[in-house]
């Protein structure tokens, strides 16, 4: 039976609803076991008892209409799939139905578990329930999508603006039942504070992590809304501490703008996360939502094939990642343009030595180069020039050896003139001027043609313009062409750095090189691209024709709009279409972990969005140390537009005592931040162990600590009521008990390894950050404790800190934090040591240098004291 009840209170006070961390003083959230719990605040004339079977009424008729329209898309959905395609056209129509039918399933599946989380009722007398999806019954809207202009009150409605709004209810419901009503009233002049929906919003925090992240629209705040719903146009940046929520709104707005924005769907969303570990953590919230034009890439796997490329040295990193190295891509290309020796081009044909000289050389390379951008379509005028002058060359040669032959002859050729003239009719007409002309016109085509396919003259183009894929051209650019005069910016020890890296396997900061060098080269795709690009032109002319010849269209839509849609329901659906095509440009960008892109990496996003459409997320705090730490104007130069920055202030993610514990770091690394604020506390003080993780069986014993602790953690109120911000004494109280009873656990726990704490795992979520994640693993292994690498549903997770990136568990442990400053910087500690949602333990031998501050239980050895 799950717990029931019922919280109301008056609406915010302020515009912005603030200062989380201390709920409202008015505020109370009641469950079943409280007497009173049902029947303290009144709400839109209906006894409070009844409020919980009224909203149940309705939830019912919801579920109803779900379950059929789920019913109703499974028979369409194989109806759809068992028809017979009659036509290439007819087979993509269908595919495309398949796909927008299997879409709205997915939306509906993921629903379910709250199908309604919100219910307006506006001063006008209009109730709406508010929902992740909308659905209708007949004419009736029985819950509207919360993206619908309609829903945005429920984010952003102030005691101060109500918007309209007689009151705002919050719904919890589990198993299909509503639990949970928690009211925001409007009209009510008592000031309080806090966040919205407050009670379902503690819920939502206080919930185990399952190592994937989850939808939130039943609790955005409406500093988070705000950018969701911001104008599409331009470069927003959203800079927010760990845990204020930026992936969230992030991926809520690619939703939103989806919803909202026809050429956003159009052209699909763009999201850009640190690694495919991150991705796969996020990989469910826009499929909840019902999104599926988005791909979700790394920067690496923007270049088909290079998706799963390592890491580079810091140093490797700092030095490709510069915006100079653009230009010198370019300079290494332009320098192979037409390079020969200074007197020009010598090569053999038919057995004689032609110079082709430098001047004509360079009249071709400008020449060419005035008629195409790109390296490879330019290099095709550039050899017709040159294989034209070729044949005239070889021609002429012949014409002056012919002459000097003739010459030669002079007194037989005079004789046999006059005998030609006196006999006419024994040779046959005397060709004429033109036809001589026309004759040496196919001789010299002729010419021309077995020029062009000689081996030795083939050669010579290619070496004076060479033919490269990006690969090739990169890896001659870190050969060989990094000097004085193509990368100035670089030291003789950096090239010699540089050059190292040529032969070995690509890294992720090879990648925008690559990227810049097709663009530059002009590379195609494939084949396949290439078909696809001629389908694309033949389409626009066809729309065209269609636009032009149906009355009332013209001015009303563009033939490459209509194309579009065209292609819609072609072939592959446009995530699919769009990740194998390099110069796909999306209707939207999403950058997360942002502060860890280098200049080349914008570089790369830019040419997939020319329009500039982004959200950029990030912290400027989290940045690895090998890129320098700057404002984001500076980071974001290459996009050459200037950002419009929004700043999330309150934690979501961590309890106030993890917040404080980490503010030291925090002001270290950026000593103009503001002070974060966190939305609930726990209790738990972070805990700083003097030991080693081998040591004693530590790990052990944390490890199965932590599994019999989430058995207590539901026992003794986390998941409840919202903790108010208790006195750190009385907090630091609790936690000692709470880690002794801990290290208690942990020895029971061990003794019966395969007993209660094992079959409690999977509730809630652990992760080991150590410097050595393959060591921890096989120390794990040896004590019979389940852990990956890889799998964020493992009960316990190992992570090397910069790993962890975005990242979030219940229980973490770092490792030897001193070490990890050193070798990965402070930034990379701080990021560590902010990813628990509910405790936060430190272990190292010794005294920590860093400076981590006074809010920290520091105890002499772990589990012990
Ligand atoms: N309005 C909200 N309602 C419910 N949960 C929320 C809300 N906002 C944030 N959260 C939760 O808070 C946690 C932290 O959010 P998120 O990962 O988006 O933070 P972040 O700012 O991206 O952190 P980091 O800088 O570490 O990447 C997540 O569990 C997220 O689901």
């Amino acid at each position: 039976m799950p717990e029931t009840g019922q919280s109301a209170r008056t609406a915010p006070h302020t515009e912005q609803p603030a200062a989380p961390g201390h709920p409202a003083p008015d505020s109370a959230t009641a469950d079943a076991s409280s007497a009173d719990a049902s029947s303290t605040a009144p709400a839109a004339g209906v006894p409070l008892p009844d409020q919980l079977a009224v909203e149940q009424q309705h939830v019912d008729r919801v579920y109803t209409r779900l379950d059929d329209e789920l019913e109703q898309l499974a028979e369409r959905e194989s109806a759809a799939l068992g028809q017979e395609a009659e036509d290439g056209v007819a087979l993509n129509e269908r595919d495309a139905e398949v796909r927008r039918l299997g879409a709205r399933r997915t939306a509906l599946q993921h629903a379910e578990h709250a199908v309604v989380f919100g219910h307006l009722d506006r001063e006008d007398g209009l109730s709406l329930h508010l929902g992740p999806v909308g659905l209708r019954d007949g004419d009736e809207r029985l819950v509207i999508d919360w993206r619908a202009p309609a829903a945005e009150p429920f984010y952003t409605a102030t005691a101060r603006a109500p918007q309209g709004l007689r009151r705002r209810r919050h719904i919890t419901i589990e198993n299909r039942t509503v639990v949970h009503v928690d009211d925001d009233l409007f009209g009510d002049t008592a000031d309080a504070q806090g966040v919205t929906g407050e009670g379902a919003l503690i819920r939502a925090l206080s919930r185990s992590r399952d190592g994937r992240m989850h939808e939130a629209v039943a609790t955005l705040q409406s500093e988070q809304d705000a950018i969701v719903r911001a104008p599409r146009a331009g470069v927003l940046v959203v800079q927010g501490a760990p845990g204020t929520g930026k992936t969230v709104v992030a991926l809520h707005r690619a939703a939103y703008l989806l919803y909202r924005a026809p050429e956003v769907l159009r052209r699909g969303v763009l999201v850009i996360g640190p690694s495919a570990r991150f991705l796969r953590y996020i990989g469910d919230v826009l499929p909840a939502l019902g999104e599926t034009n988005v791909v979700t890439s790394t920067i690496a796997g923007l270049l088909p094939g290079l998706d799963d490329v390592g890491p580079a040295t810091p140093e490797v990193a700092r030095l490709l990642g510069s915006a100079t190295m653009a230009e010198t891509v370019e300079g290494f290309l332009l320098s192979l343009q037409g390079t020969s020796a200074p007197e020009g081009c010598t090569l053999t044909w038919d057995g004689d030595e032609v110079l082709i000289p430098r001047g004509v050389i360079e009249s071709a390379v400008d020449h060419a180069r005035t008629q195409h951008r790109h390296h490879d379509d330019a290099r095709e005028v550039f050899v017709e020039r040159i294989l034209g002058e070729l044949t005239r060359i070889v021609a002429d040669a012949d014409e002056a050896l012919l002459d000097d032959v003739e010459s030669g002859f002079e007194a037989e050729v005079g004789q046999l003139d006059a005998a030609l003239a006196r006999n006419q009719d024994a040779v046959g007409p005397r060709q004429d001027e033109e036809d001589r002309a026309a004759q040496k016109d196919i001789a010299e085509t002729q010419l021309r043609s077995e020029i062009a396919a000689d081996d030795g003259v083939i050669q010579a183009l290619d070496d004076l313009w060479p033919r490269l894929t990006p690969e090739q051209a990169v890896t001659r650019m870190l050969r060989e062409g990094l000097d004085d005069e193509t990368a100035p910016q670089l030291s003789a020890q950096e090239r010699e750095v540089l050059a190292e890296t040529a032969e070995q396997p690509w890294t992720v900061a090879h990648v925008p090189l690559l990227d810049e060098a097709a663009e530059l080269l002009g590379e195609e795709d494939s084949d396949e691209a290439a078909a696809a690009e001629t389908a694309r032109r033949r389409r626009i002319d066809h729309a065209r024709r269609v636009i032009a010849s149906t009355a009332g269209v013209a001015g009303l839509v563009s033939a490459e709009d209509l194309a579009e849609r065209a292609a819609e329901a072609d072939t592959r659906d446009l995530a699919t279409r769009a990740l194998a095509d390099r110069t796909w440009t999306y209707g939207h960008v999403i950058v997360d972990e942002a502060q860890e892109l280098t200049p080349m990496q914008w570089r790369m996003l830019a040419r997939r969005c020319p329009v500039r459409s982004m959200t950029v997320v990030g912290d400027i705090a989290q940045t690895s140390a090998e890129l320098d730490t700057a404002t984001w104007e500076e980071r974001l130069a290459e996009l050459r537009t200037a950002p419009r920055l929004e700043e999330l202030s309150i934690c979501y993610r961590s309890p106030r005592e993890l917040v404080d514990a980490v503010e030291p770091l925090l002001h270290e690394l950026r000593p103009d931040a503001h002070r974060l604020d966190a939305v609930r506390s726990s209790g738990d003080i972070p805990v700083l162990a003097d030991g080693d993780i081998d040591e004693d069986e530590l790990l052990t014993i944390w490890a199965k600590a932590k599994a019999k602790a989430r058995a207590r953690g539901t026992a003794t109120g986390r998941g409840r009521a919202p903790a108010t911000v208790r006195g750190r004494a009385e907090a630091r109280a609790k936690a000692e008990a709470v880690t002794d009873a801990e290290a208690e656990a942990g020895a029971r726990a061990e003794a019966n390894a395969n007993g209660e704490a094992e079959a409690e795992r999977g509730v809630e979520s652990r992760a080991l950050i150590t410097l050595e994640p393959a060591r921890v693993l096989a120390l794990l292994e040896v004590a019979g404790i389940d852990a990956s690498a890889d799998d964020l549903r493992s009960p316990l997770v190992v992570l090397a800190p910069e790993a962890a990136k975005g990242l979030e568990f219940d229980h973490v442990l770092v490792h030897a934090p001193d070490r990890i400053a050193e070798q990965k910087g402070l930034a990379t500690l701080y990021v560590a040591l902010t990813r628990a949602t509910a405790t936060m333990t430190v272990v190292q031998q010794g005294d920590v240098r860093v400076d981590l501050g006074p809010a920290w239980d520091r105890r002499q050895l772990f589990g012990t004291a």
